[in-house]
């Protein structure tokens, strides 16, 4: 394959036979509703690329996932069951497995179709689950049963799974990414100064304190990317930051690098973080440190920031105990900007379901603003694109286990067309350049993976 011009991670054969993992797996058995779905897990022994699997080229839901504290990753392929986050009792029941997927960001328009193909909210269980963690790689297949199956039957249809979700060519990305032949921006540069003016503006009449306001940049490429190769680089990146991608079957990608915890728990301890407050990344270490602490002693930056610690710390307190700050307004850096940033933990309470506090968090002013409804509404009323999971809540939940992230730092991928999205807290001090800096800044993730990271000197007037 490599004279194609392709490098591969692994070999294309499968170490195993399909009759052996088919032998050395363990079978559970889960209800759901009147039916059985059943799980062959398998000890996969051979290297795979997880990134080279979000190429397999069926058309179907796939998910890849790595949080921004751990080095585990999760892929998924295919959709058997797919609920909404109303659907409570059902997901219950799933509960031994992970269930990908997430809310949207609330604004109610996308007239333009961007998101079509993508449900307002979703949590959908894979056919088939690759898990990376700690140098073991297991498989899972799944299938849903009337539970009368016989083992035989139960073999044939994990080998039909088998088949159909995993190809010769597993695993495979090409050496480089497309390179970009066009970018526009929406709004333009002078659309952005309006609705920031007209935004600083009614803040300055007391209709509303702070709203988080955002763009998108549209990258035409020469030719259609690779996912697997994109996900590459930007899982590349050194900082802690969660790396995710969420694929719909008409091959519609999001996909991201976000920093920002919304929500995870363990049994009944939940941790979220509030992040707002921006300066970009200097190559001295002096101003980088310099930047850091001014950014901690302005005003306008902890006003923006503290809109946010203060929503999650009230809310917290409304569903959980022992809601404790462990950490306030520190600087966090990554790789082109550094932010304030506050955590909490907490203890949920019992009779608290934690898809119900995922709901009520979503969205923090940290994406919205505050207060909330009349943040929500000057979003609606100036955007002109609906923002669908960007600044939405993505991630996974897994009963006892669940971890979600604010989907910003983020793009949407269609073929040969890069949508890359950012948004910035604005308030009565906000300047219109400023928060262009800010937004341009905050798209260098992918604009570096192009060639076209925004010059730092150009970004001056970011402080
Ligand atoms: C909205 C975004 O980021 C949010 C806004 C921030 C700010 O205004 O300072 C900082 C971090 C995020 O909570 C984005 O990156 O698109």
């Amino acid at each position: 394959m490599s004279d194609l011009g392709y490098f591969s991670a692994r070999q294309i054969a499968p170490s195993q036979s399909l009759k052996q993992l088919l032998a050395t797996g363990e079978w559970s058995f889960h209800q759901l509703d009147g039916s059985v779905i059943a799980n062959l897990k398998v000890l996969w022994q051979g290297s795979i690329d997880p990134f080279g699997l979000l190429n397999f080229s069926r058309p179907c839901w796939k998910f890849f996932w790595r949080s921004k504290d751990s080095q585990d990753i999760f892929v998924g392929l295919g959709s058997l069951v797919k609920l909404g986050a109303a659907d409570r009792a059902r997901l219950e029941q799933l509960r031994d497995f992970r269930l990908f997927g997430g809310l949207q960001f609330p604004d109610g328009q996308d007239q333009e179709g961007l998101w079509d193909g993508f449900d307002d909210s979703f949590f959908i269980l894979p056919e088939v689950e690759w898990t990376f963690s700690e140098g073991e790689t297991f498989l899972n297949l799944r299938l849903s049963t009337d539970g009368t199956i016989s083992e035989e039957d139960l073999g044939q249809r994990a080998a039909v799974i088998y088949r159909n979700y995993i190809p010769a060519n597993l695993g495979r990305t090409m050496p480089s990414l497309p390179p970009m032949v066009r970018s526009t921006n929406q709004p333009s540069k002078h659309g952005w100064h309006q609705m920031i003016s007209q935004a600083v503006d009614e803040i300055k009449q007391g209709l509303y304190q702070k709203v988080v306001l955002s763009r998108f940049k549209e990258l035409q490429l020469a030719h259609d990317l690779d996912l697997g190769t994109l996900m590459t680089k930007l899982a590349a990146i050194e900082e802690r930051s969660y790396v995710f991608a969420f694929v719909e079957p008409g091959g519609k990608a999001f996909v991201g690098r976000s920093p920002e915890r919304l929500l995870a728990w363990q049994g009944t301890k939940v941790q979220v973080d509030a992040i707002a407050g921006t300066r970009k990344r200097f190559t001295s270490l002096t101003a980088d440190l310099e930047h850091g602490q001014d950014l901690q002693g302005s005003d306008k930056d902890l006003d923006e920031h503290r809109f946010v610690s203060d929503y999650v710390e009230q809310l917290l307190k409304s569903f959980c105990d022992d809601v404790v700050q462990k950490e306030r307004e520190q600087i966090l850096r990554l790789k082109h900007v550094q932010h304030m940033r506050s955590q909490y933990l907490a203890r949920r309470r019992d009779e608290v379901h934690p898809l119900e506090l995922l709901s009520a968090l979503h969205p923090t002013p940290a994406v919205g603003g505050a207060p909330r409804e009349e943040a929500r509404q000057s979003i609606a009323n100036h955007e002109t694109f609906g923002r669908g999971l960007f600044a939405g809540a993505l991630g996974y939940c897994a009963g006892e286990a669940g971890d979600f992230a604010i989907g910003i730092r983020s793009a949407l991928v269609e073929n040969s067309l890069v949508t890359i999205f950012a948004g910035a807290g604005i308030v009565e001090l906000s300047t219109p350049d400023a928060e262009w800096q800010e937004t341009e800044i905050k798209m260098n993730n992918f604009l570096d993976l192009f060639g076209m990271t925004v010059d730092q000197d150009e970004t001056s007037q970011l402080h």
